[in-house]
């Protein structure tokens, strides 16, 4: 049987009063009105029209309607708006196509289109069975694998961080269940978005919006690794890592997922979840949450700010489109301001570091350095707010995270308690972070060996670290 899962009409680009009006007819919800409300108050009709892909999305992950570019049906479309019909369409040769597949693998059929939209060009197409080998990519697709890594990076940096004697089971057990957890966080949400991720240019070929799996499978794939996961972290870690862990993939998919398009606070929300899984690793080594833990929480938290900000500054027209709720949308100037303030926070969390001892006091000094560095970016951006410095505050947040985390393990003390073994590993995690950023993780192969200079020195004046990261 045929599963209908997408459905796109060809009707025209139209100009935005043309588009208001059409947004209108095909949404009845008040997420809709909202969406039409906030376009006008946020004045950024000129990112519809300008935009080559106006999109329409009726509620629920199933069914979408695309006013893209196909273009025969396009021109038709154009003609008829051109000629003023008025309904966007052509009477004619629509049908001519039906239940015969086109180059992408798109029917056209005006069976399935709902009552009152026979007008408009139905597109549809079927999802196909997957085979076993290509099951690798639609997972590494639906756990948003480059993210994942990075993530998992930071609660292996929680880890590294403690005092507390550490063992390499732990460490790998801890690395798993997280990376289990924040890869069924990802699937739920892409199971959930799709009617958006459809509307949007950076997300209109996710796997779920190009149909190369169906939405039953995803959703399966996020409760086998969600909960295997969770169970991994409450076997093999501890409890407390397992509740973080399981309250976190809540949190992403459940609170924050659905948010996106209701309220800007989404993006509070969201950098609560990227606080979390640093603490996760706190929390595996010492089975508690100290100030420590909160206080690497908080700097993760602190940084979402400007690095998100700046990456929604470019992606506005494309969150516009979709109806997602950002303040780079709504309220620009907000947008900006935020990231200066956040950015502005990581002062003090870079100089709380040594005086929790966690760091010697040379992280007060180099880590602020590069927090200078980041908050001229930050503050460039927000007096000119523009795509230019919006790209340089994004691209140097990219840098900024594994730098500074790099550093603050460096800068390390008390390192006595565990093994030169596990430290080797937890060294050589900071250094792929080092170097990985949100792209390159699963290319390093690179081998680190971990070199103890001076283990005997506790001296917090002393600036030589504890440990020194050599490549092979
Ligand atoms: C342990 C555990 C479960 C951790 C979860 C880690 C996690 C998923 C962090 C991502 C944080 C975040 C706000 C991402 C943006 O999602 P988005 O929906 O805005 O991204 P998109 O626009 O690319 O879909």
């Amino acid at each position: 049987m045929q599963s209908v899962s997408q459905i796109s009409s060809g009707a025209p680009r139209l100009i935005r009063s043309g588009y208001n009006s059409f947004q209108a007819r095909m949404h009845s919800t008040a997420w809709s009105h909202s969406l039409n409300r906030l376009n006008q108050r946020s004045s950024l009709s000129f990112l519809h029209a300008s935009s080559s892909r106006s999109t329409a999305s009726l509620k629920g992950p199933r069914i979408i309607f695309t006013r893209a570019s196909f273009s025969s049906n396009n021109t038709r479309s154009a003609a008829a708006a051109a000629a003023g019909s008025g309904s966007g369409t052509v009477p004619g040769d629509v049908t001519a196509k039906e239940d015969t597949p086109d180059d992408t693998g798109f029917f056209t059929s005006r069976a399935y289109a709902p009552a009152g939209y026979q007008d408009y060009d139905i597109r549809w197409k079927e999802v196909k069975k997957p085979t076993l080998a290509g099951l690798i990519p639609i997972y590494l697709d639906l756990s948003k694998a480059r993210l994942g890594a990075l993530v998992t990076l930071t609660t292996m940096c929680g880890y590294a961080m403690t005092t507390a004697s550490t063992s390499l089971t732990t460490l790998l057990s801890l690395t798993a269940g997280t990376a289990l957890c924040i890869t069924s966080a990802n699937a739920y949400n892409q199971f959930v978005e799709p009617p958006y991720d459809a509307q949007m240019s950076r997300t209109r070929n996710r796997i779920l919006v190009r149909k190369a799996v169906s939405p039953l499978h995803a959703w399966s794939f996020a409760t086998v690794t969600g909960l295997s996961g969770t169970a991994l972290l409450a076997v093999a870690v501890n409890p407390l890592t397992a509740v973080l862990g399981a309250a976190n993939l809540v949190l992403y998919s459940a609170v924050y997922t659905p948010m996106k398009r209701m309220s800007i606070a989404n993006t509070w929300v969201g950098a609560i979840v990227g606080a979390i899984p640093p603490m996760m690793g706190w929390a595996a080594c010492t089975n508690s949450l100290d100030p420590e833990a909160w206080l690497l929480g908080f700097f993760l938290y602190a940084w979402q700010f400007p690095h998100f900000n700046s990456l929604a500054w470019n992606l506005r027209a494309d969150y516009s489109k979709a109806g997602y709720r950002m303040m780079a949308v709504t309220d620009p100037k907000l947008n900006a301001r935020v990231s200066l303030r956040y950015t502005l926070a990581l002062f003090p969390c870079v100089a709380l570091a040594p005086y929790l001892d966690m760091t010697t006091w040379w992280f007060a000094i180099d880590g602020n350095i590069v927090n200078a560095v980041m908050l001229a970016g930050a503050a460039n951006f927000w007096r000119k707010r523009d795509d230019k410095s919006a790209r340089q505050l994004f691209f140097g947040s990219l840098i900024y995270l594994p730098v500074v985390l790099a550093l603050m393990m460096f800068h390390k003390k008390g390192k006595d308690a565990s093994t030169p073994l596990e430290d080797g590993a937890l060294a050589s995690a900071a250094a792929v972070s080092a170097s990985s950023g949100l792209h390159t993780i699963e290319d390093d192969d690179d081998e680190y060996e971990y070199v103890d200079e001076d283990e005997d020195d506790e001296d917090e004046t002393h600036h030589t670290t504890s440990a020194q990261i050599k490549k092979h």
